[in-house]
């Protein structure tokens, strides 16, 4: 298949100035729904930068056509162009094999994630409305809060079109595995690098479920030890809010993990063996019809839900604990679609 590395549209310069081929395999369309937010820019700037991504759609009401001008400087293969606007959104969505959705507000001190939903589910189920019209088999991987309802949301829009997937409609919960990966590498002075633990359930609070029994390498901590190491991820978020004071919440880290599970997205679309990453998904693995296990990524999106492993005893309370606020923020989601 033929690229083209392509110059800004300055007059006397010629436009493309070089051809190459790339395979079909190497060769995706990723568009970013929210590019120009604190987020949606250094996500799109780490998938500028990744080389299975040959051609990066900018989506938001905002600022675009700048976002995009500037990383379309970059000397990556990735053709960068930018949509502002809704009339624009199918435009900007067309083709697209992944479309990674940070669109929406974020968190200032004293508020959760839920408190979100008043705004963000309206913004999410439009874009999953674009999304069932311009690439209706595309991945979406929907990072805007309250996760736990606005993959609901996404899903009824897609339900109701006829044309819903579970296997390709994902919540984005990486950061809590980067997070336990980080925080647990610390406690034990390891690369962190080198670190894997599994988080299940949801992304907020007590939805937030860390299997520190099946971190690898294998770990050992005492019971009290266990759980402040717990609340820390769980209320990890909320420590970001914290320290930005009223300037947001999690970005650049959010930006690494976005990243991260796209590139996981499309390391399965392309065929990739063994591409295991946690999201949150249309699950039967407990009683809540939505759950983040880790799961097998491939060519058609979920390969294989990895389900829960082995849970120790603290686990199994954990479990307890966060499925009744799981369901109703799951209902929550579903009512505003079918309301
Ligand atoms: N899943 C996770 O682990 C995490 C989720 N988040 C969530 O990500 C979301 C975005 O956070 P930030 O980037 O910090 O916010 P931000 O306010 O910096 O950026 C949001 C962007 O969305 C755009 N936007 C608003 N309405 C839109 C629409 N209808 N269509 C397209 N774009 C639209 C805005 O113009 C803005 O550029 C928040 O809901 C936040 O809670 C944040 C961190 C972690
Ligand atoms: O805490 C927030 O509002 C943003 C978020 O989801 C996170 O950082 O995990």
């Amino acid at each position: 298949m033929l690229n083209r590395i392509v110059k800004p549209s300055i007059s006397g310069v010629p436009k493309a100035v070089k051809c190459f081929s790339t395979t079909p395999q190497n060769n995706f369309k990723v568009a970013v729904a929210g590019a120009s937010g604190g987020i949606g820019q250094p996500l799109s700037l780490l998938l500028k930068q990744n080389p299975l991504v040959t051609e990066l759609s900018l989506y938001d009401v905002v600022h675009t056509p700048g976002v995009a001008a500037d990383l379309s400087h970059i000397e990556t293969p990735a053709k960068v162009k930018g949509y502002v606007g809704a009339e624009s959104i199918c435009d900007a969505f067309k083709g697209c094999d992944v479309v990674v959705i940070p669109a929406g507000v974020p968190r200032k001190p004293g508020m959760t994630r839920d408190d979100l939903f008043n705004t963000n589910a309206s913004i999410v189920r439009d874009i999953a409305k674009a999304c069932v019209e311009a690439c209706p088999k595309a991945m979406l991987a929907i990072i805007s809060n309250p996760v736990n309802s606005t993959v609901p949301i996404a899903s009824e829009i897609f339900k109701k079109a006829g044309k819903y997937d579970p296997k390709r409609i994902f919540g984005v919960t990486t950061l809590d595995v980067v997070r336990a990966n980080t925080f647990i590498a610390e406690a034990k002075c390891l690369d962190p690098l080198t670190v894997k633990v599994p988080v299940i359930g949801g992304h907020a609070g007590v939805t937030i479920m860390p299997l520190i029994s099946q971190a690898s390498p294998k770990v050992s901590f005492s019971e009290s030890e266990l759980k402040a190491l717990t609340v820390r991820i769980q209320d990890a978020g909320t420590e970001v809010v914290k320290a930005k004071a009223g300037a947001g919440s999690a970005t650049l880290s959010m930006a690494y993990a976005g990243a991260r599970f796209a590139i996981a997205l499309l390391r399965g679309l392309k065929g990739e063996a063994n591409v295991i990453e946690c999201a949150f998904v249309k699950s039967d693995v407990t009683e809540a019809p939505y759950f983040a296990t880790p799961l097998l990524l491939g060519k058609g999106g979920i390969e294989k839900n990895l389900g829960l492993g082995t849970l120790s005893a603290f686990e199994q309370q954990l479990l307890k604990a966060g499925i009744p606020e799981l369901i109703a923020s799951i209902k929550k989601g579903e009512q505003f679609v079918n309301k």
